[in-house]
């Protein structure tokens, strides 16, 4: 593994991209394609609940309970690539990751708003291991408060993007919807969640 630092003052982002060669990176997104239940996450937009623009899944060990507007989502077992992948990425960057949210974009108009992944049962510093498959997509990173400080970063399939430190304090970040025609992508942040309560809109 090669993560190369990306500069962006108040963030802490490590980057390869290519983690995965090309050909793993293919047959992991069409098994996750097929394995993975993917649901329709509800979120909260302006106070009101709404379908989340994108399919999603939440996967964990037992202890990884998402908590969110009320309603209790228990994880959903590990994928036996997945549960790979996850020790794989435990190996290279040396922390654990007791859960991954899976997130399925089936096209430019499918996006995720922007965001920090800040709950407390992250932790005040979390390690958040990115992995990118299928279509290469944007994403954004912009500074809470100094709008100047911001970064654009195509994701290829197969690329890691590694978020620690104070990123999620300092910066929100987001995949833009596309007028383009791009094709289906699939997301994964390893996470490691303490217990009680997980989740925010976003
Ligand atoms: O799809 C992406 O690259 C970002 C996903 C993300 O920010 C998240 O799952 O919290
Ligand atoms: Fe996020």
């Amino acid at each position: 593994m090669s993560l190369r630092p990306l500069p962006l003052e108040g963030a802490q982002l490590g980057f390869d991209r290519e983690w995965l060669p090309a050909g793993e990176a293919a047959a992991l997104f069409g098994e996750l394609r097929a394995a993975v239940p993917w649901e329709v996450h509800r979120i909260r937009l302006f106070g009101r609940e709404v379908d989340s623009p994108r399919l999603s899944c939440w996967i964990g060990d037992r202890e990884a309970v998402y908590r969110y507007s009320g309603a209790r989502f228990e994880p959903h077992p590990w994928p036996a690539r997945l549960a790979e992948l996850r020790g794989r990425l435990e190996r290279e960057l040396g922390t654990g990751f007791n859960s991954v949210l899976a997130n399925l974009y089936r096209g430019g108009r499918d996006s995720m708003g922007w965001h920090s992944d800040d709950e407390p049962e992250l932790g005040p510093a979390p390690v958040i291991a990115s992995v990118s498959l299928g279509a290469t997509r944007r994403f954004v990173l912009k500074h809470r408060r100094d709008p100047a400080r911001r970064l654009a970063l195509d994701l290829p399939p197969g690329s890691l993007l590694v978020m620690s430190g104070d990123t999620q304090r300092n910066y929100r970040h987001a995949l833009p919807r596309t007028a383009k025609v791009v094709g289906e992508r699939i997301n994964l942040t390893f996470r490691c969640v303490g217990p009680g309560v997980w989740g925010a809109s976003r």
